[in-house]
């Protein structure tokens, strides 16, 4: 093609600017060190940014350096471990190109030099200042016949290379983006890895957030076959903020909303979007499915997953991650203070005293020790709680439609019958199954002792409120806690519900989970396994697909096939890769009743020819290349 590659050094090819870190390294110790930093790295940036000269900007940092010779070999061991993230990651561009790769800085041969040549980038084509010292070795200046010490001297010096075929210059700053105004170089690519330089961005011809992303536009090679910067991700819901950071620090476009969507605003937004992060709130609609034309996971940012079609997800191969075990901590020590200030009557208490009424007592006030409590649902939460409940003394019994273990001295109960007849306080952790809907209702509320207390944290709709609130009303049941809603907003504001000023009762908006700690954890545990799935193919703990892990393999390509489970396709796939005499390294496949998802890791080389003709196998849901 004769196009030759002119990058920038500081801020692109590494993720710093090198003078500011030498500035760290030389006045360690200074008292005034922060403020001599800062306005290095301000003059710095009023350089780049075009608004002093140069030449004005270089002198003047030099200055404040107070640099030596001996300086130079321990700032070059700094910046090997500050190659920006996508450049380390794609040597084999450097390798394949060396050719025409040219590096054109304001900064020193001294350091860019030896960084450069681990990239196939020799001397002769870095293009960049030159140091003087004096006698002691110390940095006093700089070569000032080398143009590229003179303010827009980067045009000057791409005038002299005289570089035959298309010029494109990759940069961060507005000296760079002067080689293609002064019409030198034919484009300019700004370069936002490390930094968003708004004069160099906004005069760009195109904006690359990453190498990945300029080796994609150009179909160059390189490591992976997608940039990271081009998957959408959409969080809904006010998830936790560190996701937001880690999904971005990973290289993704992420947007966060802090509400959910109804399903007809999700069916516009999901348009484009490949994955999509909300908690129990948002619906996620076989309609809202057919509009996502991209969509390659859900993220449910929570333990429950009957707000999403998981089986819809599956058929159209959308992986769904949740996170299992990161609130069951939060649900169980909610639950084991609203057992206490139902049994002590506290919330009462507190009411009549934030209405000025004074009302010692110790009627309808109970400790727990000693009391029966009775966990309906005896999974991670029922268990955790039943662990707790009995170190503070109470007598657990348990029931659970599977056969469960007891813990300590928990009292296995036959049937739910059985339970309710015993407790003394009954608490709910069945799973959000849509079958367990009015799974208390009028008869099990009767077959309570008379005066229990109902604790609801699991879903609204297992309980009939309107039976509960006779009941309250009536004194069969003594109290309730309720953290769910059969009909939960979507955003906080207003809210009614037939449990309202009813007394004994605590209220609370669905945040069982709703700690710092666990929306942390969580917005750290589901994030790993979309980038690992996004990053690997591995499906480990997806809550619809067959799970697979498979470790990474250098040297070669990975495919992703997901299919409708039927016989011999597996041989048809590797029909085709035989076909393009592709040698299989390693190939993982699982499977469940309607799907398959196989893993096949190849031989470097690839005739793109065979990517169409696999999505193209008869019964394939999705295919994907990952590198
Ligand atoms: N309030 C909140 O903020 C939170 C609520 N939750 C709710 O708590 C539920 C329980 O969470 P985990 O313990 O982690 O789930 P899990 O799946 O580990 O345990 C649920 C248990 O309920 C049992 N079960 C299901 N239906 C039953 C029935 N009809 N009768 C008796 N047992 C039945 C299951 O066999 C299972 O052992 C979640 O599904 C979710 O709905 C979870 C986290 C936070
Ligand atoms: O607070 C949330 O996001 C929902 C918590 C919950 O109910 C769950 O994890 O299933």
């Amino acid at each position: 093609m004769g196009r030759k590659y002119v990058f920038d050094f500081d801020s692109t090819l590494t993720r710093v600017e090198a003078l500011d870190v030498l500035a760290e390294m030389t006045l360690e110790g200074r008292s005034n060190r922060e403020e001599i930093i800062e306005e290095i790295q301000k003059i710095t940036n009023l350089g780049i940014d075009g608004d002093i000269s140069f030449t004005e900007s270089l002198e003047r940092r030099i200055k404040l350096l107070n640099a030596h010779k001996d300086d130079l070999g321990p700032l070059v061991t700094e910046l090997r471990q500050k190659i920006s993230k996508s450049i380390e990651s794609n040597k084999e561009f450097f390798e394949k190109f060396s050719d025409d790769i040219y590096v054109i800085s304001c900064g020193f041969k001294e350091f860019i030099v030896p960084i450069v040549e681990e990239y196939n980038i020799p001397k002769d084509r870095v293009y960049a200042n030159t140091f003087e010292f004096n006698e002691k070795g110390e940095i006093i200046g700089f070569d000032n016949d080398n143009v590229l010490s003179q303010h827009n001297g980067k045009i000057d010096c791409l005038k002299q290379m005289n570089l035959d075929g298309e010029v494109q210059v990759i940069g961060d700053g507005y000296s760079d983006y002067v080689m293609r105004e002064a019409g030198i170089a034919d484009k300019f690519f700004a370069y936002t890895e490390n930094v968003h330089r708004e004069k160099a961005a906004s005069n760009a011809d195109y904006i690359t957030p990453n190498l990945d992303e300029f080796l994609f536009v150009n179909d160059l090679p390189r490591n992976i076959s997608y940039p990271k910067n081009r998957i959408k991700i959409v969080l809904l819901e006010n998830i936790h903020q560190d996701a937001y950071q880690l999904l971005t620090d990973e290289g993704f476009s992420v947007e966060l909303i802090k509400h959910s969507l109804p399903e007809e605003e999700l069916i516009e937004k999901i348009k484009g979007v490949h994955v999509l992060g909300i908690r129990s709130k948002t619906q996620v609609t076989k309609k809202v499915l057919a509009a996502a034309d991209k969509l390659l996971v859900v993220g449910a940012f929570c333990i429950g997953t009957t707000q999403i079609d998981l089986e819809e997800c599956k058929s159209k191969g959308v992986v769904v991650f949740n996170a299992p075990y990161s609130n069951t901590r939060s649900v169980v020590e909610l639950a084991i203070g609203q057992i206490i200030m139902l049994m002590r009557s506290v919330f009462q208490r507190s009411s009549e005293i934030h209405s000025g009424q004074w009302n010692k007592t110790a009627a309808n006030s109970r400790e727990v020790r000693g009391k029966n409590l009775g966990i309906v649902g005896y999974g991670n939460i029922g268990k955790q709680l039943s662990v707790l409940a009995e170190a503070i003394g109470m007598r657990v019994y348990y029931y659970d439609v599977d056969d469960k273990l007891a813990l300590g001295n928990a009292v296995k109960c036959n049937t739910l019958e059985d339970l309710l007849s015993v407790s003394d306080v009954v608490t709910l952790h069945i799973d959000d199954n849509k079958a367990n809907k009015n799974f208390i209702g009028e008869r099990e509320i009767n077959q309570m002792k008379k005066g229990a207390m109902l604790v609801n944290l699991s879903r609204g709709f297992v309980v009939d409120i309107e039976a509960l609130v006779v009941a309250l009303k009536s004194g069969q049941i003594g109290g309730a806690a309720v953290d769910v809603y059969p009909e939960e907003p979507r955003s906080n504001g207003d809210f009614i519900t037939g449990l309202q000023g009813l007394p004994n009762v605590i209220l609370t908006p669905h945040v069982g989970g709703s700690t710092e700690e666990a929306q942390r954890d969580i917005a750290d545990f589901v994030p790993n396994k979309i980038m690992d799935y996004i990053n690997s193919g591995n499906t480990v703990d997806a809550v619809n697909f067959p799970n697979i892990r498979l470790p990474k393999q250098n040297k070669a390509h990975r495919f992703l096939h997901i299919h409708k489970n039927v016989p011999g396709i597996m041989a048809k796939i590797n029909e085709v890769l035989a076909k393009y005499e592709m040698n299989i390294s390693s190939q993982y496949l699982s499977t469940d009743n309607e799907v398959g998802y196989v893993i096949s890791d190849l031989d470097k080389e690839y005739d793109k020819e065979v990517l169409k003709a696999l999505k193209e196998v008869d019964n394939t849901i999705k295919f994907r290349v990952l590198y």
